[in-house]
C-alpha cells in the first residue's frame, strides 16, 4: 500500500525522529536520496551541471546538501538563493565543496533579470533542482522564483519533497508552481503526490525512507499484492451462488450498447454468474455474444443506470428492496438520494457529481479530494469520482486512489465496463469500499494491459481484465 500523510502528521513523526537523532541527521538523510535520485536521473554525476533553486527554508536545505553530494561526485553546481535567508550550514558546506552560488535580487519586483543583473545563464544546466519550499510552503510561487523557473524552461526538475508552489495536503494547485520530471519525497507520501491537479506537476514520485513512525493515513494506494488480498477468489468448494451473482439493470432500447458493456464488466469471471434485466431484445443481443448471462432471479449486488435513459428512476427503485449492495451510474446518479445510508457505491466522472451537489465542474475537477469526501459524508455511502488519479471515499476511511491507468481509457463505455466490474466484485462479498477501489485499480490496470501504449477500445478494457487478475501476485 502507498500511504499518504498530512503535513501535520508529518510534522509530529519528524519532531520524534529529531528529538532522537543528532543534529542534521534527518536532513542528510533526505539529502543523500535526493542526491541519488538525482544521479540516476542524469546516469551519473561526472561533469553534470546541476542548478540548485533554494528558497528560505529546509526545503532549500536539503537542496544545498543533495549539491554538496553531487559536487562530490564530479558534478558542476551552481545554486540561485531566491531568498535573503537561506540554509547557513547547508550554504557553507555547498561552497566548501565548490559549488557556485548566485544571491539574487530579491528586493526586484518582477525577480532578477537573468540576462543583465545576474549575468546570462552562462551554460544550460542538465537539471534544476527545486528546493524553493516544501511542506512549509503556502501555495503559489513569488515573482523572483517564477522568473527563475523561465530562465531555466525546458530543463528537467527534480522537486525536493513536492513541486513548490501547489497546495501540499489538498492536492488543489491555484498559482505558478513547479512542473517536475521527479519528486523525491522523505518519510511518506503527501497529499499532493496522489491528487490532482497536483500531482500530476510532480511527475513520478520518489519515496526515500528516513525512517519515521507514522499513524493512519489520509490517503491510500492500492498496489498489486493489496488488490490480491482483497481480491475475492473461489473456495475448493465453491459453487456458482456461493461466488456471488450479479444482476445488471442498464441499458435501453436507445442505448443497447451500454447494456452490453456493463454485461462485459460483471461477466469476467469474478462473480459466479451474471443475471441481465432488462429489454428482451437487449438481452437477446448480449446472448448472442455471452450464453452464459441469465434472467430475472436473485442477486448478491446490483448494477444500474449506463444508457438507461428515462427508466434510471424506475431500474434504481425496483432493485431497493432486495438490500443488496448496488452500483448507481450515470442516469441513475440524479436519483442517488434513495441509496443514502446504504451500501452503495457511486461513480459519477465530475460533470455528474456536480449535478448531484450543485457545484461547477470545474470546480470538481480543480478539487477533487475535497468534493469526492464532501459526497460521501452527503449521502453516507461510498463515492468513486472517475479522473486520471480516480478518488474513492467512505465516511471514516483513508480515501483511496487508482494510480493505475492510461490516458488510453478515456474511450466511450469505459465507465460501463467499470460499473459492472465493481457490481461482480461487490457480488463477490467485498465491502463496497473495497468493490470500488479493487475494481478502479484492475479497470486501469486492464486498460494498460490491453493497451501497449496504443489505443483501446472500452470493450478491450474488458476482456483484458482476466490476464490482469491473473498476473497478480499468488
Ligand atoms: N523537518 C524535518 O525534519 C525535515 C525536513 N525536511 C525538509 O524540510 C522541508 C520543510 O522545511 P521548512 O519547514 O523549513 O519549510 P519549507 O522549506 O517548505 O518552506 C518554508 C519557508 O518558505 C517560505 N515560504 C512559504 N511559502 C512560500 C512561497 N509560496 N514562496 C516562497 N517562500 C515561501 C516561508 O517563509 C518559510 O521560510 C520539507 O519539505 C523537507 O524538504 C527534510 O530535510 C527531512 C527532515
Ligand atoms: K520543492
Amino acid at each position: 500500500m502507498i500511504r499518504a500523510h498530512t503535513v501535520e502528521q508529518v510534522r509530529a513523526a519528524e519532531a520524534v525522529l529529531l528529538a532522537e537523532l543528532p543534529e542534521g541527521a534527518l536532513m542528510q538523510r533526505a539529502a543523500h536520496g535526493l542526491a541519488y535520485a538525482v544521479l540516476d536521473l542524469l546516469g551519473g554525476g561526472y561533469g553534470r551541471r546541476v542548478l540548485l533553486l533554494v528558497g528560505s527554508g529546509d526545503n532549500g536545505g536539503d537542496a544545498l546538501y543533495a549539491g554538496v553530494v553531487l559536487a562530490r561526485r564530479g558534478a558542476i553546481v551552481e545554486a540561485w538563493l531566491l531568498s535573503d535567508k537561506v540554509h547557513e550550514a547547508g550554504l557553507a558546506a555547498l561552497r566548501a565543496a565548490g559549488g557556485r552560488v548566485r544571491r539574487l535580487d530579491t528586493s526586484s519586483p518582477g525577480g532578477s533579470d537573468y540576462s543583465t543583473s545576474q549575468g546570462p545563464v552562462s551554460s544550460p544546466f542538465d537539471v534544476v533542482v527545486d528546493g524553493i519550499v516544501g511542506i512549509g510552503g503556502r501555495p503559489g510561487l513569488r515573482p523572483q522564483a517564477v522568473a527563475a523557473l523561465e530562465a531555466v524552461r525546458g530543463i528537467p526538475v527534480v522537486a525536493v519533497d513536492v513541486p513548490s508552489g501547489v497546495d501540499v495536503d489538498s492536492g488543489e494547485v491555484s498559482g505558478p508552481h513547479v512542473t517536475a520530471e521527479v519528486t523525491v519525497t522523505f518519510g511518506t507520501h503527501k497529499i499532493a503526490h496522489l491528487v490532482d491537479p497536483a500531482a500530476e506537476a510532480g511527475g513520478v514520485t520518489h519515496l526515500v525512507d528516513i525512517g519515521l513512525d507514522l499513524p493512519a493515513p489520509a490517503l491510500e494506494a492500492l498496489q498489486p499484492a493489496d488488490v490480491a488480498a482483497l481480491l475475492p477468489r473461489p473456495a475448493s468448494q465453491a459453487h456458482k451462488y456461493t461466488r456471488g451473482v450479479v444482476g445488471i439493470r442498464t441499458g435501453s432500447t436507445t442505448y443497447p450498447g451500454a447494456a452490453m458493456l456493463s454485461v462485459a464488466g460483471a461477466d469476467c469471471g469474478l462473480a459466479g454468474m451474471v443475471r441481465f434485466v432488462g429489454d428482451a431484445a437487449v438481452l437477446d443481443r448480449i446472448r448472442t455474444v455471452r450464453p452464459e448471462i441469465v434472467g430475472d432471479g436473485r442477486v448478491q449486488a446490483w448494477v444500474v443506470g449506463s444508457g438507461s435513459h428515462q427508466t434510471a428512476e424506475g431500474q434504481l427503485s425496483a432493485t431497493l428492496d432486495d438490500g443488496v449492495p448496488i452500483v448507481v451510474d450515470a442516469d441513475a446518479l440524479e436519483f442517488a438520494d434513495m441509496v443514502a445510508g446504504r451500501r452503495a457505491v457511486l461513480t459519477p466522472h465530475a460533470g455528474e457529481l456536480a449535478g448531484m451537489l450543485g457545484a461547477d465542474r470545474h470546480e470538481i475537477e480543480a478539487r477533487p479530494l475535497h468534493f469526492v469526501r464532501r459526497a460521501a459524508e452527503a449521502y453516507r455511502t461510498t463515492v468513486l469520482l472517475k479522473g486520471r488519479h480516480t478518488l474513492i471515499a467512505h465516511p471514516g476511511r483513508p480515501v483511496r486512489v487508482t494510480t493505475t491507468g492510461t490516458p488510453w481509457l478515456a474511450t466511450a463505455g469505459a465507465g460501463d465496463v467499470l460499473g459492472g466490474l465493481i457490481g461482480a466484485l461487490l457480488a463477490g462479498g467485498l465491502t463496497p469500499y473495497d468493490a470500488a477501489s479493487v475494481g478502479s485499480w484492475l479497470h486501469g490496470a486492464a486498460a494498460t494491459y490491453a493497451s501497449q501504449g496504443g489505443p483501446i477500445v472500452a470493450g478491450d478494457v474488458a476482456r483484458a481484465l482476466p490476464a490482469v487478475v491473473a498476473s497478480l501476485p499468488a
